[in-house]
């Protein structure tokens, strides 16, 4: 630990938006700016323009036109409208418009009942993700059914039980393939080490590509869809690489499904695949391309909100540097205990969940897009193409559920059994009650809420759990460039665009590395 000290070099670790995908993503940004111009004046001046004898013409056309303007602009400042219309709505419910959407947000315990009880035909999860995403488009093609459940819900058995279950066989190897891939970060400079690289590049690529493109999609008038969409689904490699990736192992796993069932022994297999294909409807199994479909919905699901969730943790951990030795003291002692059950180090658990409360990657949470009318108890109405949801930074950074809801205690959610002794009053401030990350309750929407919370929120907190441990175990860590923005802003979500440099006590040159690659290695 000492040598720690001692640190002269360190190498960067570039996250999320990273150099490499930059020129791309600007070529996106710009043909997005173009293409909002173009729909800008389309909604304007087509769509909303009343008929001339109307009196009040130009009063209506310049609210239409402010109301456009105010709609557009919550894709470039989402997070801060949602905040304010919060505030102003003292719990009752309230509306946001984006250039695509009507959103209506309910804070109160009573409505978000009310969403969750709401039947799948009315109001869906599956529906909200499909508009979001545009699988048929980013996912090779993926049209799944706006009702949930239409080809069965096993995939929430496949990770919330059998991932979960199967954490303590995971962890071991997930914290070996974290430490090696750091030491390769400083020590060879390069990335060649995965199996199969391209399928490693398309995996990371994949994600960037969804999001750009699914924006894209989003935001071009109804009827250039097909066309507009169809161009970029074929300009797509990565989704293309990683369908054609995974196919031929899934066929093999299928093959040896219809071999079990006549009797045959096959290989047995504890993986992602083989939980997707044992929890598939039993009258109607999955065929391979349905069962390589489901793995990249989960796969873009689950790496984007993980390392971004991690990343700004990182960055919590540069800015609060008080926190370290606690920390460090904690993984020497309880570490292993939690390798060996995927639970425990209460100290990393709330330090994590403080980070995600004051810096979550979504503002927005508990989608669910009306398929049919649908009017809460006090009268609002979500009309079928309007999104019900939770403003979950809002609710999270109310004085309502947690005390100096603005200020960043690493510990406050730990037991008050765990004092830290000999630390300073900031770091043993505690939230009336103790709670973990992974709870789902009124105060936390990260997960969502009620019966369709994230299944893959314990694996969620174990990985980031594993990786945050090692770096912190073995390397000094701060902000490459501490000034600055840390993140980006598009609709709700934010993304990270922060640099880490690690020090470690040898010397190399710089290097950047994306952290979501770490999790291709671990998958
Ligand atoms: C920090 C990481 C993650 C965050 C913040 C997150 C958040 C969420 C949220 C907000 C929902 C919607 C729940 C609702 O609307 O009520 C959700 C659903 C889901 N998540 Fe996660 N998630 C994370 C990681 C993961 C991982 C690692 C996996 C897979 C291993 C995963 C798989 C899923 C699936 C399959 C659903 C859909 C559930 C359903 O339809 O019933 N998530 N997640």
């Amino acid at each position: 630990m000492d040598n720690r000290n001692k640190v002269h070099t360190s190498f960067n670790v570039e996250v999320v938006w990273q150099d490499r995908s930059s020129a791309r993503s600007i070529l996106a940004a710009i043909v997005l700016v173009g293409l909002l111009s173009a729909r800008l004046v389309y909604t304007t001046f087509i769509t909303n323009t009343k008929p001339l004898e109307q009196p009040l013409i130009i009063n209506s056309f310049s609210r239409t036109v402010r109301k456009r303007f105010h709609a557009w602009m919550f894709l470039f400042n989402g997070p801060r409208i949602i905040q304010d219309r919060f505030d102003k709505a003292n719990g009752r419910s309230f509306e946001v418009l984006a250039p695509d959407n009507r959103y209506v947000f309910v804070s109160s315990v009573k409505h978000i009942k009310e969403l969750d009880t709401a039947p799948d035909t009315v109001l869906s999860l599956q529906a909200a993700s499909k508009q979001m995403l545009q699988p048929v488009y980013t996912m090779h093609g993926f049209n799944w059914f706006d009702r949930r459940g239409t080809e069965g819900v096993g995939f929430v058995r496949a990770l919330r039980t059998l991932l979960t279950n199967n954490l303590p066989q995971i962890l071991p190897d997930l914290g070996v393939i974290v430490r090696t891939r750091f030491m390769e970060l400083h020590s060879t400079h390069t990335t060649q080490n995965a199996k199969n690289e391209q399928f490693m590049e398309s995996a990371l690529a994949y994600i960037e590509e969804t999001l750009i493109c699914a924006e894209i999609v989003r935001l071009i008038p109804k009827f250039l869809v097909p066309f507009i969409g169809g161009i970029i689904a074929w300009r797509l490699k990565s989704h293309e690489t990683v369908f054609d990736t995974l196919l031929p192992i899934a066929e093999q796993r299928c093959q040896e499904r219809d071999l079990q069932n006549i009797g045959q022994a096959v290989p047995e297999h504890a993986d992602c695949i083989q939980w997707i294909m044992a929890t598939s409807p039993r009258q109607n199994p999955w065929t391979a391309k349905r069962v390589v479909h489901e793995l990249m919905a989960i796969w873009f699901g689950s790496v984007h909100a993980l390392s971004t969730t991690i990343t700004f943790a990182f960055h919590d951990i540069c800015i609060h540097p008080e926190y370290v030795q606690p920390l460090r003291e904690e993984l020497q002692t309880k570490y292993g205990a939690f390798e060996r059950t995927g639970t425990g180090l209460p100290l990393l658990d709330s330090f994590i969940k403080e980070s995600a409360r004051l810096t979550p990657v979504e503002s927005m949470s508990t989608r669910r897009s009306a398929l049919q009318p649908f009017t809460l108890s006090d009268g609002t109405k979500v009309s079928p193409g309007d999104w019900a949801c939770t403003p979950v930074r809002a609710i999270m950074q109310s004085a309502e559920y947690y005390p100096e809801p603005m200020k960043f205690y690493g510990f406050r959610f730990v037991d008050s059994t765990i004092l830290l002794k000999s630390a300073s009053s900031n770091l043993n401030f505690r939230q009336p009650v103790a709670s973990k990350f992974t709870d789902v309750n009124q105060a936390w929407h990260v997960w969502g809420t009620g019966r369709m919370a994230c299944p893959g929120r314990y694996y969620a907190s174990a990985v980031m759990k594993v990786i945050i441990g090692q770096v912190l175990k073995n390397y000094d860590c701060k902000l490459a460039k501490p000034v600055g923005p840390c993140s980006a802003t598009l609709r709700s979500s934010r993304h990270s665009v922060a640099t880490l440099r690690l020090g470690v006590n040898i010397d190399h040159e710089l290097q950047t590395e994306s952290l979501p690659s770490l999790l291709q290695h671990a998958d």
